[in-house]
Formats: structure tokens, C-alpha cells, sequence
């Protein structure tokens, strides 16, 4: 057991699925897994091991932003081995051509989040996905006529901006969408020479303004969870 995973040496696999809703790691773990045992409700934070297509895997949530995926991620890789970090997440869309429900591949993670800056000294690291995690994505994406999307996104601190226009900045150079977690993810992984990669379905649009419900959020992103099962 680790400070805030109650998991036995040995209960977690080395790959596992990171939903920041332990509720939507619950839904996996049920709808995914043969013989899903749960390992770890301390905090609510749902965890489960099973088996997919013969491969053992696990699931557990994160929660929500970079200090409380940075602590699972910690505790994951050096209390439980865990080598393969995958991410699936919502996310919101930033571009006009970055719609409701598509899958986007995070190739590197922008953020605001002062975690980086005070640790790096001010200085700006680029937190990025594992190149061999990404490149099979890709490929399990294909396999399954799943369209993707692959970019730049940005890890935010702040859910709710104080203005409509907030988002402006980074969509003009690029960013495809926000989320508030894979720039704490991807430089755990780093730190500690394991692999991530976040996986994230388009929940709503700053653009449109259009929105999907916390049900459909917990329980109906299958494509992403499809293509992250193909990497264990
Ligand atoms: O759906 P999850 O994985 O929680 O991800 C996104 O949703 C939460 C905000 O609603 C943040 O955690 C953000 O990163
Ligand atoms: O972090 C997130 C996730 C979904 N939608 C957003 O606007 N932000």
C-alpha cells in the first residue's frame, strides 16, 4: 500500500488506463475487463485490474489537474512498477475543425500550471507523449477506421476562465484543445523513464459552445478507450 493507493504489491498491471473520473474507470473496468478486481477505493478513487483479449491491465482515476495526476502517477511507478501510463481524458475543443466526440492524440502538452516552472527554475520544459505509445495509437487507430487527431494541447489549471476569449492565444498557434492533466503526466513519466501517453475525446467546444453531459463523459468515449486498450 502507498499513501493514497490501497493496492497489494503486484494487484496493478503494468499498463494502465487513467480516466481523472474514478466513476469513468468503474465504467471500463465493467465494460472492458474480464474478471475485474477492484484494488484501491481510498479516497474514492476507483481502481481496478483485469484482463483484455488475454493481456492483464488496470484502471484507475486520477482526479482532476497536474498535482493530483502527478501524485497518482508518482506513487503508481514507484510503489507498483507500472511502465505504460495512458491517459483518457475529455477534453475541450480549441479549433473550429476539432469537433464534439473526436479522439486527439496529445503529442505535447502546453500548461499554465506554476508545477514545471518552479521545478525547472522558470524555465520552460516541453512535456511530451512516448514516441512508441504513440506511434502504436496511431496504428490501433487505423486498425479500427477510428479518425484521429495528433497536436499540441494544453494542461490547464483553470476550468473556468474569467473570459470567453481566454482560449484565443493558444488556438491561434495551434493548441487543438484544453485539458488539465497530461503536462503533469508526460513529465512524471519522464522523471522516472516509463511511458505516457493521453488520449483525450472531445467533451465540448470553446468555439461552439456546444457540451456533452457528465454521464456521456463518464460512460460513452469508447473509441478512445478502444485504441488505449490496444497499447497493454
Ligand atoms: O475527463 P477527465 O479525464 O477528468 O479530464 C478533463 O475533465 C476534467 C474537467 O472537467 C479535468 O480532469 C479535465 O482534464
Ligand atoms: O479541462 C477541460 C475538459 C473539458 N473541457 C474543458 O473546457 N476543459
Amino acid at each position: 500500500m502507498s499513501v493514497h493507493i490501497g493496492a497489494q504489491k503486484g494487484e496493478i498491471a503494468e499498463t494502465i488506463l487513467l480516466p481523472g473520473d474514478p466513476l469513468r474507470a468503474k465504467w471500463i473496468a465493467e465494460t472492458f475487463f474480464e474478471d475485474p478486481k477492484c484494488f484501491n477505493e481510498v479516497r474514492g478513487m476507483f481502481g481496478y485490474t483485469g484482463t483484455y483479449q488475454g493481456k492483464r491491465v488496470s484502471t484507475m482515476g486520477t482526479g482532476m489537474g497536474v498535482p493530483s495526476i502527478s501524485i497518482y502517477a508518482n506513487e503508481l511507478i514507484t510503489e507498483f512498477g507500472v511502465k505504460n501510463l495512458i491517459r483518457v481524458g475529455s477534453a475541450g475543443s480549441y479549433q473550429k475543425d476539432v469537433k464534439i466526440r473526436d479522439v486527439v492524440l496529445a503529442m505535447a502538452a502546453s500548461s499554465n500550471s506554476g508545477v514545471n516552472e518552479s521545478r525547472f527554475g522558470g524555465a520552460n520544459y516541453a512535456p511530451t507523449a512516448d514516441f512508441g505509445l504513440f506511434m502504436k495509437a496511431v496504428e490501433a487507430a487505423r486498425a479500427k477506421n477510428i479518425k484521429i487527431k495528433a497536436g499540441n494541447v494544453l494542461s490547464s489549471d483553470v476550468f473556468y476562465e474569467d473570459t470567453k476569449e481566454a482560449y484565443k492565444k493558444w488556438s491561434e498557434f495551434g493548441v487543438l484543445c484544453v485539458e488539465m492533466e497530461a503536462a503533469g503526466l508526460y513529465t512524471v513519466a519522464a522523471k522516472h523513464k516509463v511511458n505516457a501517453l493521453a488520449i483525450l475525446t472531445i467533451s465540448d467546444s470553446l468555439v461552439t459552445g456546444e457540451s456533452t453531459t457528465s454521464k456521456e463523459r463518464e460512460t460513452t468515449f469508447k473509441n478512445m478507450i478502444e485504441i488505449a486498450l490496444e497499447l497493454a
